[in-house]
């Protein structure tokens, strides 16, 4: 039985914390970059994407011409005699240089010395896909997905890892309205294998149980094997919590469903493997930080935004348009009520019973933000876009 030491994260503690690591070198370069950004010309959506404002700083979005071809920089010697006859600077080789798309994801790929917070305690299946993506981090566990955000944003840990859709259950809403309550960027992705075992206390049949504890998700993705086996389910944090409660009440008629290393760590007989609806049962997971990572050209990326729209009849198929036009693949579309004007009353005196819910839609796309017909596409969805906020632009996850 081996417990990771790391203390967990529970919501209510939480407290402001000094900003340990804030001369962090990754931030401190973030902040110089921001040097390059021509604010400005920034237009009214809330783009966090560092690579788009960079881009806007040089390439007007109404021009849909192909970015400028590089810079010919043949007549840079005499650009430098040039500048030091007028006596700016004695060596150019002291100025800051400007930040490449390597430099700001060149944050070591084991994720030695990070710590990352999942919901669950040791053993969850969020837990195993923190340390897929940085196999040697610190893992932190959080009592809930909001005190994983909140432990990133007060500088508790550095990322947080957080399951968002499954290929049986669906989306995890919940994830979807914290990404928009909180300001932090997804910077990746971790697609998982979620094989689920039934779990007892050692030397009980699988025929002596009449109950079985799990993460609501975990339960619906074995839906036909408990009905099957006609088991009463009854709802856990998550999934290692509920085989860590089997143990704690004891009881033999209780069973658990979740992971072959939760059954290892809690001492726990492992009684069916692979009991999930779907043998390939995947479990999608965002890494998310307070800074944005700059996006690369160099591998497949994918791009997360949110947005609203103006109410009128096509406005969404509009919306999708930006992105067909452009020949850009959607990989993802989630639409959520939005919470704090849920109904719209359409009639102003009130009268006819006429009112409608808004939405925000949250949409994945194949593209990196340093694509301009990503770029022109989102800023031909700002045309009547009410509200549109990047949420990021990361590497895509291919080692499925
Ligand atoms: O309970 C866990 O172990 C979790 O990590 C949570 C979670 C989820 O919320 O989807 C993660 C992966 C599986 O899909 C089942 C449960």
């Amino acid at each position: 039985m081996a417990l990771r030491a790391a203390s967990p994260i529970w919501i209510s503690p939480l407290r402001p914390h000094s900003k340990v690591g804030v001369s962090d070198l990754g931030l401190r370069r973030c902040v110089d970059l921001r040097c390059y950004w021509d604010l400005e010309r920034v237009p009214k959506w809330e783009c966090c994407c560092l690579s788009v404002l960079a881009q806007r700083a040089i390439t007007p979005v109404e021009d849909e011409k192909p970015s400028a071809p590089p810079v010919d920089t043949s007549g840079a010697t005499d650009q430098v005699q040039d500048t030091q006859s007028r006596g700016f600077h004695k060596d150019l080789n002291l100025l800051p240089k400007p930040l490449s798309a390597t430099d700001l994801s060149s944050s070591p790929g084991n994720g030695a010395q990070v710590r990352v917070a999942y919901q669950g305690i040791p053993g969850a299946y969020s837990e195993a896909a923190a340390l897929k993506a940085y196999p040697k981090c610190e893992t932190v566990p959080c009592d809930q997905f909001e005190a994983a955000f909140k432990a990133v944003e007060l500088w508790l840990v550095d990322k947080a890892v957080l399951p968002i859709e499954n290929s049986v259950g669906g989306s995890i809403h919940r994830n979807y309205d914290l990404l928009l309550r909180h300001r932090l960027h997804i910077v990746g992705e971790v697609q998982m294998v979620v094989n689920h075992c039934l779990l007892g206390l050692p030397g009980v049949p699988k025929e002596e149980l009449k109950r079985v504890l799990s993460h609501p998700q975990a339960l619906a993705q074995c839906e036909m094997t408990l009905t099957k086996l006609g088991i009463i389910r009854v709802s856990a944090d998550d999934t290692a919590g509920a085989a860590q409660m089997v143990v704690a009440n004891g009881e033999r008629d209780t069973g658990a469903i979740a992971s072959a290393r939760a059954a290892d760590i809690y001492g726990l007989s492992i009684l069916l493997e692979k009991i999930q609806d779907d043998d390939d049962n995947i479990t999608r997971f965002l890494i998310l930080a307070r800074e944005p990572m700059i996006p690369g050209s160099n591998r497949p990326h994918k791009t997360s935004i949110v947005f609203t729209l103006e109410e009128g009849p096509g406005m969404l198929f509009k919306a999708l348009a930006v992105f067909a036009l452009r020949d850009i693949n959607l990989t993802k579309i989630e639409s959520r009520p939005q919470r704090k004007r849920p109904l719209r009353v359409v009639d102003d005196s009130n009268k006819g019973s006429a009112r409608y819910f808004d939405y925000l839609f949250y949409i994945d796309f194949d593209a990196s933000m340093a694509e301009p017909r990503a770029q022109h596409a989102l800023a031909h969805l700002q045309e009547f876009a009410r509200f549109l906020r990047v949420l990021g632009c990361y590497p895509t996850d291919a080692t499925l």
